[in-house]
């Protein structure tokens, strides 16, 4: 997969250079370029922005080096993806269709934001999506987040592949709660049928757990799965 993060703050994407992703990066199943979007200024102070029209508070990234950017990064593969505080909600979905997807630009918006042209003549289709009902400075941190997010779904980047079938909201619910060794801690105890070594009763249990978590914690997601994959919850697990 190739990704393009275009920024006037590129130093913030150091955390990409770190840990799996960074690892993925090095072995070539992940080939990211952060780019200065003041790379594509033209005047002698690099400007990027100017005050809104319509006046208001703060100011707005200007079209031009945004237009210049995307058009020395997009292919006819590109996908476009904006963070934005109005952007539709991030999801694991989201997640696995940015994926499978052959080439990611990421535009990190600043001050009150871009120029809305700047999405409405973008070369290349767009997404914008937020990361939750909170207002952060910029798309920077938004875009650290969705790289993660992506990243570890690519095939050979988690040495187990196994961990993406089971963890939350993988299958649209929360994961059981996990435990390890010791057995006895702080006057706690782990579950007794996590240790029975019955990995059909642990099977069953951690999908009650599951369901359990997700109707208490998350209502939404509970009420949005499919009632006939509930089944009948076994008490006696
Ligand atoms: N994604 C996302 C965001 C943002 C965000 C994204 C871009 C800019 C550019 C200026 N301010 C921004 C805030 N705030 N909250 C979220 N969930």
């Amino acid at each position: 997969m190739r990704v393009d993060i275009i920024s006037i703050f590129p130093d913030y994407f150091s955390p990409l250079d770190l840990s799996l992703i960074g690892k993925a990066r090095g072995t070539g199943l992940l080939d990211l370029s952060v780019h200065d979007l003041r790379t594509w200024t033209s005047d002698v102070h690099r400007t990027v922005d100017d005050s809104p029209y319509g006046g208001g508070p703060g100011m707005v990234m200007r079209p031009e080096p945004w237009a210049a950017a995307f058009s020395a990064v997009a292919s006819p593969s590109s996908l476009l993806v904006v963070p934005s505080p109005v952007g539709k909600p991030f999801t694991q979905a989201d997640a696995a269709a940015l994926a499978a997807q052959e080439h990611l630009v990421f535009a990190c918006g600043r001050y009150e934001g871009i120029d809305q042209r700047v999405l409405d003549s973008a070369p290349m289709p767009v997404r914008e999506v937020s990361l939750g009902d909170y207002v952060l400075f910029g798309g920077e941190v938004a875009v650290i987040v969705i790289m993660e997010a992506i990243t570890r779904l690519l095939p050979g980047v988690l040495g187990n592949a196994d961990s993406l079938t089971e963890e939350s909201h993988s299958d649209g619910l929360l994961e059981a709660p996990v435990y390890t060794k010791p057995a006895s801690w702080d006057g706690l105890d782990v579950p007794e049928v996590l240790r029975s070594g019955d990995h059909g009763k642990i099977a069953r249990w951690r999908r009650e757990q599951s369901l359990l978590r997700t109707a208490t914690r998350r209502p939404d997601l509970f009420e949005a799965y499919p009632p006939e994959k509930i089944g009948k919850l076994d008490r006696a697990a």
